[in-house]
C-alpha cells in the first residue's frame, strides 16, 4: 500500500466536479469539501466526548472537545481563502449551483443538534434522503453534549429542575434558573468543583468559537451576494443575521452577569 492507496485519493479527486467553466468553482467546492471533511471529523469528537462525559470519563472528554474547538477555527481561518472571491467571480457559476444549498448539510445540522440547539423542522429538508432523515432523528433521541454537561451537574449533587432533567430531548433548550445557579456556585468556587469549572470553560470556548463561523459565514455572504434571496429559499443574509442570536449554552453565559 503506498500513500495514494491509503488516502484514497484517487477517489477523492474524482469528487470535484464543476458544473460550468467558470475558473472560481473549483475554490468554492474544495472550500465546502474540506468543511464538510472537517466537520466529519468534529461529529467523531464530538460523540465520542458526549459518550464519555456520560460515563464520567471526563478528563479524555476535555481532551476532545479542545479538538473540536481547535476544528473550528481551523473552519474560521478557511473563510479568508474563500474571500478571495468577488461577487463578479461567484456570479458566473451560482446558476450552475441550481437548488443546493449550505441550508442542506446534513453534517452541519447534525452538529447544531448534537450541541443542543435542535429544530425538529430542519429534517424535512432532507425528504428526499430517508438515511439522513433517520440520522438526524436519532441524534433528536439522545441528550445533547450541554445535557451531558448538566447530568455531570446533578452528578456533582446539585439540584436540577425536573422541567430540565425530564424535558423532551428533541427540541430547543430553555434556560433554567435552578442550572445557572448551579454554574454560579461552580464559577464561585472553581477548587471544589474542578471538572465542572473546566467543563464549563471548555463548552463557552466551543460557543465562542462556533459563534466567530457563523459570523465570518453571514459577513463573507454579504459580501458575495448583498441582500439576494439564498438558493435554499431563504431571504440569505437576513436569516443568516437571525442565527446569530442562537445561544447554545444559555446559563453559561447568563451567569457571568452575578459572578
Ligand atoms: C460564497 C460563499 C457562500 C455563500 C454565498 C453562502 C450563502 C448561504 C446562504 C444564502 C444561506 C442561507 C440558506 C439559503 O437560503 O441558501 C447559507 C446557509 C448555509 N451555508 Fe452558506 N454560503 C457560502 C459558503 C458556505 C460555506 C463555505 C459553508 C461551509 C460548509 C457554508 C455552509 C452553510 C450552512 C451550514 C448553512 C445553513 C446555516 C443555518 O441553517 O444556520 N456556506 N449559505
Ligand atoms: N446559498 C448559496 C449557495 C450556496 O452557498 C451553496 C450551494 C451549493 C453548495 C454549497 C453552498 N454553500 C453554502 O451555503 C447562494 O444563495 O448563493
Amino acid at each position: 500500500m503506498d500513500y495514494a492507496d491509503y488516502l484514497g485519493l484517487d477517489g477523492l479527486f474524482e469528487c470535484q466536479n464543476p458544473q460550468s467553466d467558470a475558473h472560481d468553482e473549483l475554490l468554492f467546492i474544495i472550500q465546502h469539501q474540506t468543511s464538510e471533511l472537517w466537520m466529519r471529523l468534529a461529529l467523531h469528537e464530538l460523540h465520542a466526548a458526549r459518550t464519555a462525559i456520560l460515563a464520567g470519563e471526563i478528563q479524555p472528554s476535555f481532551k476532545m472537545l479542545a479538538r473540536v474547538a481547535r476544528i473550528f477555527e481551523q473552519l474560521n481561518s478557511a473563510w479568508d481563502v474563500l474571500r478571495t472571491m468577488t461577487p463578479s467571480e461567484y456570479t458566473r457559476f451560482r446558476p450552475s449551483l441550481g437548488g443546493s444549498s449550505g441550508f442542506q448539510s446534513f453534517q452541519y445540522r447534525e452538529i447544531e443538534f448534537l450541541l443542543g440547539n435542535r429544530n425538529p423542522a430542519m429534517i424535512d429538508i432532507h425528504k428526499n434522503r430517508p438515511d439522513v432523515m433517520a440520522r438526524l432523528r436519532t441524534e433528536l433521541e439522545r441528550p445533547s453534549l450541554y445535557d451531558a454537561a448538566i447530568s455531570m451537574l446533578c452528578g456533582a449533587g446539585f439540584d436540577i429542575a425536573p422541567e430540565t432533567t425530564h424535558r423532551a430531548l428533541d427540541r430547543g433548550y430553555h434556560p433554567d434558573p435552578s442550572v445557572e445557579a448551579a454554574w454560579k456556585a461552580v464559577y464561585g468556587d472553581p477548587g471544589r468543583h474542578w471538572d465542572l469549572y473546566e467543563m464549563g470553560e471548555k463548552l463557552v470556548d466551543l460557543e465562542d468559537y462556533f459563534r466567530r463561523w457563523r459570523f465570518n459565514h453571514v459577513t463573507t455572504v454579504e459580501r458575495v451576494i448583498g441582500a439576494k434571496p439564498g438558493t435554499g429559499g431563504t431571504g440569505g443574509v437576513t436569516y443568516l443575521r437571525k442565527m446569530l442570536e442562537t445561544v447554545l449554552f444559555p446559563e453559561l453565559w447568563s451567569v457571568r452577569t452575578s459572578l
